[in-house]
Parts: C-alpha cells; sequence; structure tokens
C-alpha cells in the first residue's frame, strides 16, 4: 500500500540532488528520515561516522543520480512527473512490446529468456506441490504465453490438457503447431504478465476472463503466478 513512498523519496532524493551532495562531500554524510526510506529500497546505504552518527553513502544505484550521470537523472524526473505508464515508454517514445516487434533480434532473445525462466519455474509449478492446479484440467489458455514454452511443458507433464498460447502476432509467428491446440479454456494462465499492465488493463482482462469461465462450473479457474512485494520482512522487494 505504502510501496509509492519508495518512488516518491526517490524524487525527492533527484530534486534534491543528495546523490550530488554526497558525492562533492566525498564521503558518507547525516541526514534525515528521507533517507531511512531510501536505504530501504537499496538507493542508498548506512553507516556511522566517529563510531555513534548515522550517516548515508551511496550505493551502485545512487551513483547513477549524480549529476555525471545527466541522462539518467532527467529520464527518471520526465517519467515521475509525466503520464507514461513505463520508464522505458518516456525513454523511448515506443510501448516495449513495439519495441521487440520492430527489432527481431532482439525479440528473439529476449522470448528466448523468458523460456529459460519457465523451464527453472517447471520444478515448482509442474512437478512439486502446484501439480493439483493442474490436475483434471481438460484445457488452458496462456495468455501472453511468449513463445510457448511453459505450455509445453506443462501439455507433456499433463497430456490430458488441450493447451493454447495466446500472444501478439510477431511472438508468435511461424511457431510450429501441434494436434493439442484447441479454442475452448478451463483455466487462464498468467505467468509474469500483470506486473506489466495498469490496474484497469489487468481488472479489464480479469472481468473477461472471468465471464468466460463462469459457463464451465467448478472447472473454470484462473492460476496467475507473478511477482509479489515482500510486506512482511525488512528486506529489499
Ligand atoms: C514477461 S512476458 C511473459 C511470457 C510468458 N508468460 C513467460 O512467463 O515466459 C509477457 C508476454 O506478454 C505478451 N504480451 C504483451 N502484450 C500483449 C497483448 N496485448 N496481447 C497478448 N500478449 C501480450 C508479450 O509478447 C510477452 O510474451
Amino acid at each position: 500500500m505504502f510501496n509509492h513512498l519508495s518512488s516518491m523519496s526517490l524524487k525527492c532524493a533527484i530534486e534534491l540532488s543528495i546523490a550530488d551532495i554526497i558525492h562533492s562531500h566525498g564521503r558518507a554524510i547525516t541526514l534525515s528520515e528521507l533517507m531511512r526510506l531510501l536505504v530501504h529500497s537499496g538507493c542508498f546505504n548506512k553507516t556511522k561516522v566517529n563510531g555513534q552518527e548515522e550517516a548515508y553513502g551511496l550505493t551502485a544505484s545512487s551513483t547513477l543520480l549524480i549529476k555525471e550521470n545527466p541522462t539518467v537523472c532527467h529520464q527518471l524526473l520526465h517519467w515521475f512527473k509525466g503520464t507514461e505508464l513505463t520508464l522505458w515508454g518516456t525513454v523511448h517514445g515506443i510501448k516495449f512490446w513495439e519495441f521487440l516487434n520492430q527489432n527481431p533480434g532482439i525479440n528473439q532473445r529476449f522470448n528466448e529468456a523468458m523460456a529459460s525462466d519457465s523451464e527453472i519455474m517447471t520444478s515448482f509449478v509442474v512437478k512439486a506441490e502446484c501439480k493439483q492446479i493442474f490436475e483434471g484440467l481438460g484445457s488452458l489458455v496462456d495468455v501472453g504465453g511468449g513463445n510457448g514454452s511453459f505450455s509445453r511443458i506443462i501439455s507433456e507433464a499433463f497430456p490430458g490438457i488441450k493447451c493454447t498460447v495466446l500472444d501478439l502476432p510477431h511472438v508468435v509467428a511461424n511457431l510450429p503447431e501441434t494436434d493439442n491446440l484447441k479454442y475452448i479454456a478451463d483455466a487462464f494462465l498468467f505467468k509474469l504478465v500483470f506486473h506489466g499492465l495498469g490496474d484497469e488493463d489487468g481488472l479489464k482482462i480479469l472481468k473477461k476472463r472471468r465471464e468466460a469461465i463462469a459457463s464451465n462450473g467448478e472447472r473454470g479457474k484462473v492460476i496467475i503466478i507473478d511477482i509479489v512485494i515482500n510486506a512482511r520482512e525488512e528486506e529489499h522487494d
């Protein structure tokens, strides 16, 4: 709920030139409560001077904020003050997925990286304690499923499930189809999709999925695997 404090305090740090102040001071310097928040998000680090006084130093992240790196500073401020959803969109003036569409080599490497992630996640999701989520399903749509690596693994582990992968045309173009393609779904899988969408788009998608699975009785499921904020521990999110 209070995660916006991290980005707002980062905005303050940039506007107050805190990274520059520490940089020109040449060593750690005492500062306020704002700095505690920025230490929590890993932007600065905390140390002691003269054995007792609290002081703050630069980390690799805040080194990027000093005015010797004007591009990073400028783009971050532009992003904080603008209406564009992502830093990527602010810097490049184009959505990330559209950028991949225009750069086939990078698109291929991105999809291969996501496929590697699927391989790693398989042991947790398909083979271990989450296995029962998939048992008994007849069909599944993998929305934003990339090149289908995760669905391929599911279809091999659960031969009874007909998997359908839905993604952008440039991602699924020329991928070999198999005979287990089907257009009715018991379950919709969203792996690492929602964190990249705004609340409005995410809710719109979920409402549509609810309508689609409501007609399918108790077999209907929406399965979401995504990044969550670590709210309990004093660790970086
Ligand atoms: C972070 S990747 C996750 C890929 C896959 N689910 C995984 O975890 O390996 C997000 C995927 O969403 C897809 N995507 C983005 N916008 C989309 C849209 N409007 N319709 C369908 N897929 C979309 C992208 O092409 C990309 O493959």
